[in-house]
């Protein structure tokens, strides 16, 4: 499991383009047959990337968050950005086609994850895992792909036409941090999350997927004046501290799972700026 250490605003002016990527990209979560696993001290959050492709991959405990099962004190959102596959929890089978969401809540004790063909038309499943630590269990629950609670946002005019479905939320799937769900972007309509935010209460990471190879998404990042940019490619992640922006616009249209955890599981609780301020 890879570490990542807590950073401040007044170190972002510092720093390279080297320095951000190493600090806030997580490229390389999904390498076959393998499981990935990055720890942010930013709120406690694991991020990982399972990728079963000739054989089922079982999620382990791992020394870096003290448990002998990963799910003892944690509880984890997992999206499928690849073709189906299932999550096994204690014997029970989920079917996570491309897009659907799987809580799993403290207590999980043996989670098997597998494709159904990672030979086939739609490749292997790729599984991205969103964690963070639980005081107590909410049952595992599955919401399969926009079966959540939709919003529709933007214009086309301001090409930010998206369609945003919250999956694990306060009035949703229960849990004790975790907030979680995909957005889609609408065919011509390349930029998300603008007008932007930050939210001191949490913090949130973007999983970008559903993005041509050889598309880009430009995402912002930073103190809303002081901001900087990550070129970032399909199925990498962000990981966004509490005071930074997150937003970006692609070279073409893309979805991108969001999760947050801290403070609240207020959605709407963010700290809006007028994009004129922005610097
Ligand atoms: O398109 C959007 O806008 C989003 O998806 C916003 C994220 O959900 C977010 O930043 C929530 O705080
Ligand atoms: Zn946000």
């Amino acid at each position: 499991m890879e570490q990542r250490y807590a950073t401040a605003p007044d170190q972002i002016p510092g720093m390279t383009t080297e320095d951000l990527r190493r600090r806030y990209l997580v490229p390389d979560l999904f390498v076959d047959d393998e499981i990935r696993t990055v720890y942010t001290h930013h709120d406690r959050v694991v991020l990982g990337g399972i990728s079963p492709v000739s054989a089922p991959l079982s999620l382990p405990g791992y020394p870096e968050i003290r448990s002998e099962q990963f799910f003892d004190h944690r509880e984890a959102g997992i999206v499928n950005v690849g073709g189906p596959g299932t999550v096994t929890v204690d014997g029970t089978e989920h079917r996570l086609a491309h897009g659907a969401c799987l809580y799993v809540g403290r207590g999980a004790a043996d989670v098997v994850l597998a494709s159904d063909d990672a030979a086939g038309e739609q490749g292997a499943a790729r599984f991205y895992l969103f964690s963070a630590p639980a005081h107590t269990a909410y049952p595992t629950t599955l919401v399969e792909p926009g079966q959540g609670t939709v919003r529709e946002l933007g214009d086309q005019v301001t090409s930010n036409r998206r369609t945003l479905n919250q999956y694990i939320h306060e009035n949703g799937v229960k849990s004790c941090q975790v907030v979680m769900g995909v957005t889609t972007l609408h065919p011509g309509s390349m930029w998300n999350t603008m007008p932007a935010h930050t939210h001191d209460r949490r913090t949130e990471c973007y999983l970008y997927f559903d993005l041509p190879a050889e598309a880009r998404v430009v995402h912002l990042l930073g103190e809303p004046t002081e901001t900087r940019h990550m070129v970032v490619a399909d199925r990498e992640a962000i990981i966004s501290p509490s005071w930074s922006v997150h937003s970006g616009v692609g070279t073409a249209a893309y979805s991108f799972v969001w999760a947050m955890a801290g403070e609240n599981q207020a959605f709407d609780d963010m700290d809006g700026f007028d994009v004129a301020t922005m610097r």
